[in-house]
């Protein structure tokens, strides 16, 4: 499973936890203006917005999971097994496959608002990128600098465009059932609770943070959408870039998955690869991995932006320990 958000702190901050039981050989990596993006059924684009975020590369191709453009504007893909549908080609359609949407998304839009007009001719398609790398069932969070943020789905039903107004993205069931949820959470709180339950009788408050005694813990996608939205909703935005960020981890933290907890075959277990935050208006990603909690950077702009070969960062994976003495 994953959960994505946009934390509308300092800059705003936009990226993910991915949640998997295997790892894909990610790297972090820059796509600068003059990589040529061939798409199997729209005319290739041959300049377009930077992006940063990560990839597996393949054949010369970065296959995003997730990214953020030099405007600001991010997206991540996120399992959506079962309700995920993708179609056939349609002739005056714009067709594109959805290992293709991140790039096309992300290469020429400059917020949400001009993504959402992008999409009113979208037709998903049904096309692998190879023999080896099929199709993903995947629905996808957008969000931009103003923290204004989207998913888009594509089911039997069509594609769905849906307004996101809490900024976090988990997996099944879809998106409007994951909100008409929340309703059943409202009452969960930072605060202590007043006491309807036993009107002139009164309960001893035994401990700290009862108010949030009814937030849900599990592994499951329905339950992280509930608590990640609970924990970023009451995050506090710091007054420098070093707190936002660690705010930022910590919010994701909140719903990350510690080997041992998913068992999602016999004796395999999903954990959460890594998590990663970009810096909406200066490009810089931030990431931990499983196996190292240290925050590593990553900053676009101190890349060749005007070229037109890929520049990969493999994702620092050793236990950085301070040792004090
Ligand atoms: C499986 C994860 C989503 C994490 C998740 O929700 N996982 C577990 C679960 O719930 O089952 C998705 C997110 C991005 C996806 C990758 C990207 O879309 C890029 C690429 C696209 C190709 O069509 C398939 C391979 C490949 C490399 C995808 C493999 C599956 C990934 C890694």
């Amino acid at each position: 499973m994953c959960t994505s958000i946009v934390y509308s702190a300092g800059d705003g901050y936009f990226g993910r936890n991915l949640d998997l039981e295997v790892s894909f050989g990610q790297e972090v990596v820059i796509t600068p203006r003059d990589y040529a993006f061939n798409f199997r059924k729209l005319p290739t684009m041959e300049h377009h917005y930077a992006i940063i975020g990560v990839a597996l590369v393949k054949d010369n191709y970065p296959l995003y999971f997730d990214g953020v453009n030099e405007e600001g504007v991010g997206m991540a893909g996120l399992n959506f097994d079962g309700p995920a549908h993708f179609f056939s080609v349609e002739d005056g359609k714009d067709n594109v496959s959805p290992f293709e949407f991140i790039p096309y998304v992300l290469g020429q839009c400059k917020s949400v608002e001009e993504a959402k007009q992008l999409m009113t001719n979208l037709n998903l398609v049904n096309i692998n990128f190879s023999d080896q790398l099929k199709l993903s069932p995947l629905h996808w969070l957008i969000a931009d600098r103003s923290g204004k943020s989207i998913v888009v789905e594509s089911t039997v039903t069509g594609l769905h465009v849906y307004d996101n107004p809490v900024g976090v993205l988990t997996n099944n069931p879809e998106f409007p059932q994951q909100l008409t949820n929340l309703a059943n959470y409202q009452s969960v709180s930072p605060a202590e609770p007043a006491n309807t339950l036993t009107p002139g009788i009164a309960l001893n408050n035994y401990s700290r943070g009862i108010g949030s005694h009814l937030l849900p813990g599990g592994m499951d996608s329905e339950s992280r959408f509930v608590k990640e939205t609970f924990t970023k909703m009451h995050a506090p935005a710091g007054k420098s870039e070093r707190e936002n960020v660690t705010n930022y981890f910590h919010t994701l933290n909140a719903v990350d998955q510690q080997k041992g907890l998913d068992e999602v075959a016999p004796n395999t277990f999903e954990y959460t690869i890594y998590s990663d935050g970009v810096n909406l208006a200066t490009g810089t990603l931030y990431y931990t991995t499983y196996e190292n909690n240290q925050i590593n950077a990553v900053a676009m702009r101190n890349a060749n932006l005007n070229s037109s070969d890929l520049v990969s960062y493999p994702m620092l994976n050793n236990q950085a320990i301070n040792y004090q003495n």
